[in-house]
């Protein structure tokens, strides 16, 4: 045979062998594609997606539950949990309130009796007393109840109710505006809005153990279920162990929290960093944690003063919240007396009523200190604060 023929022979062959192996690389592809393998291209596309979801610090929408990048860890994946809503955060923590046993149920059970001795009386004064309503309140509500059971059928339970109802409404005062001061404030004169105009400031102060920095963490989460976006600070640089539990709720709650790395560093500048960060972020509100407990009180009140007004060089700080916990009663009182006069109170944080039948503190604090109840916190789980509701907590109070 010519050797013309048989070379072109031989190239037929390896066309035909070629054409055949494309063939079958080609509808393999095709087949992996169909069943979910991702393909390369598919592979590359995935991160440019992922950039694109809400980071943690800037947008903390809610109902955001799918892993973020952790704020302020780079490289490092938090999961951020979606923070339950308002409405039934408030519904839960209404029924918590109820079931934690709350005076107004006893005085109730009292008052229905009918036909009142005054052993039954004297009953209802010490009930009042150990909820921590103070003598004057008391004295002053025994008088209301004595004379509205003069010209009431006291057996009727519906009429009776009522009556005690109004009266502890009235003393929890619904008229008070407990809203946070939230809108982004004027800036102060000589700070530079260059780089961002500052966010809403809230100052947390109280002594140590009432629930500062859990308070901050479970506000942030409210903040951001609300779509705020939110900066954290973490002044507290007495304990080191404080910065690192804010630390911790920021990752939880998807916000930044400036902290120092050194610790006993001077708190005002950490605020003031803060302060500052929030500002370059956009962020809508900066929550700042203090600390609680310092060599004496005297060395506290003038650290926290120093802070409020380093942090009011960039805008005047709007709330100054006093966290104070329900179980410690008159004591909790003194306490907050002096925070009051060191730096301004706009408003109290009642935590722990979860575990105390002594409501009562919330008129007591209210009427002694002049400021409103804003937020309650009733647990240590991360949905345990929600706004302070009065007519939910009187209705709690005698459920
Ligand atoms: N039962 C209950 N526990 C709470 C509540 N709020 C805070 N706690 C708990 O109280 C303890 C103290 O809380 P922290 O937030 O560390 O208190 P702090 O005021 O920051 O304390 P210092 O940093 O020492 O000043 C923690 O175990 C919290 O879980 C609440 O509403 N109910």
């Amino acid at each position: 045979m010519d050797p013309i023929y048989v070379v072109l022979a031989v190239l037929a062959v390896f066309l035909l062998l070629g054409g055949l192996w494309l063939y079958t690389r080609r509808r393999r592809g095709r087949l992996s594609q169909d069943r979910g393998t991702p393909s390369p291209p598919d592979r590359d596309t995935a991160p440019t997606e992922r950039g694109q979801e809400p980071s943690g610090t800037s947008s903390g929408q809610a109902g955001v539950a799918p892993p973020v990048e952790a704020p302020g860890g780079p490289g490092g994946v938090a999961t951020v949990e979606a923070p339950e809503s308002i409405p039934g955060r408030m519904q839960r923590l209404r029924a918590r309130l109820a079931g934690s046993g709350g005076f107004g149920r006893a005085v109730l059970a009292v008052l229905s009796r009918g036909d009142l001795s005054e052993e039954d009386w004297e009953e209802i004064e010490d009930t009042l007393l150990t909820a921590d309503l103070g003598l004057d309140v008391t004295t002053a509500l025994m008088e209301e109840l004595r004379t509205q059971a003069r010209v009431l059928d006291t057996t009727d339970p519906q009429a009776v109710r009522a009556v005690l109802r109004d009266q502890l409404l009235t003393l929890v005062d619904p008229t008070l505006d407990r809203s946070l001061s939230l809108d982004r404030p004027i800036p102060a004169e000589g700070f530079d809005t260059s780089s961002g105009s500052p966010a809403a400031a809230i100052l947390m102060v109280g002594v140590n153990g009432t629930g500062k920095t859990t308070t901050c963490g479970k506000l942030a989460r409210v903040l951001v279920a609300q779509d705020k976006t939110v900066v954290m600070g973490a002044a507290d640089t007495f304990r080191a162990a404080a910065a690192e539990q804010l630390a911790t709720w920021g990752e939880r709650v998807g916000v930044e929290v400036v902290r120092s790395q050194r610790e006993g560093a001077d708190p005002a500048s950490v605020a003031f960093d803060a302060v500052r960060r929030a500002a370059e972020q956009g962020s809508d509100v900066v929550v700042v944690d203090t600390a609680g407990r310092l060599q004496n009180k005297a060395g506290l009140m003038d650290e926290l003063g120093k802070i409020k007004r380093v942090m009011d060089r960039a805008a005047p700080v709007g709330e100054v919240l006093l966290v104070l916990d329900a179980t410690t009663g008159q004591n909790g009182m003194r306490q907050a007396q002096v925070f009051s006069e060191a730096v301004g109170i706009t408003g109290i944080v009642l935590t722990k009523l979860d575990g105390t039948a002594k409501g009562g503190i919330v008129v007591t604090v209210q009427k002694e200190l002049g400021v409103p109840v804003k937020l309650v916190g009733l647990g240590e789980g991360a949905d345990d604060l929600a706004p302070f509701d009065p007519e939910g907590f009187v209705d709690a109070l005698l459920a």
